[in-house]
């Protein structure tokens, strides 16, 4: 597997990160204090804010000036973001071309019997596990997952490990807790003091 280079400066009122990281491995965790920059890197990869000087690298394919829809990838944000209107199960299809692997996905992540409510009646963590699901559903190049394991207790969160070490996708996510990236065989990224490399 070829590997995922980021380098760019992201730059907001106040605040100034510069990234750089090249990674081989199929999971990378970016790990830091809180307001280090962690959400916002995750975001000028997706292309959701403007990022001039970036150059974004994924095994050979530059995104760095494609829109956010052209650069196929697939996000779980910081809170689940499912749209109201629509079931679980319509949620975590949306924006997929195909069906398959839903329902071995809702078992592993423990939502089979919520596929047909709605996003208000479920709780943080349910949310929480749904949005995982669809950003895992989709084919795409690079998942982004912002904290993926928020709320969720602890027989969730080992079995969404297994998971995650389970698939063959790459993955780019941020986790404050040190012992993820060691389960997930992970490469570490460390974000602080307006660096992250
Ligand atoms: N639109 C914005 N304008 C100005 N500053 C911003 C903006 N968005 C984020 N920031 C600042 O950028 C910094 C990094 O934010 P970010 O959300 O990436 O942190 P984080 O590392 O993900 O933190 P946490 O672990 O708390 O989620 C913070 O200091 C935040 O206040």
């Amino acid at each position: 597997m070829s590997g995922l280079s980021i380098r760019a400066t992201i730059a907001r009122t106040g605040f100034e990160l510069r990234v750089d990281i090249a990674s081989d491995a199929r999971i990378t965790v970016l790990h830091g204090p809180s307001g280090a920059g962690k959400t916002l890197t995750l975001h000028a990869v997706a292309g959701l804010i403007p990022c001039p000087d970036a150059r974004i690298v994924l095994e050979g394919r530059d995104l760095s000036s494609l829109p956010p829809q052209r650069r196929n990838l697939s996000m779980a944000f910081q809170e689940p973001r499912l749209f109201p209107h629509l079931s679980v199960r319509r949620n975590i299809l949306y924006a997929c071309r195909e069906t398959g692997g839903l329902a071995e996905l809702a078992d592993a992540l423990d939502i089979t019997n919520l596929l047909d409510r709605r996003p208000a009646d479920l709780s943080g963590g349910q949310a929480q596990r749904v949005s995982l699901a669809r950003a895992l559903l989709r084919d795409s190049d690079l998942t982004l997952l912002d904290e993926p394991f928020t709320g969720l207790d602890a027989s969730r969160k080992d079995a969404a490990i297994t998971l995650l070490s389970q698939l063959r996708r790459r993955i780019l996510m941020v986790s404050h807790d040190p012992g993820d990236a060691a389960r997930l065989n992970a490469q570490v990224v460390h974000v602080a003091n307006g660096i992250a490399q």
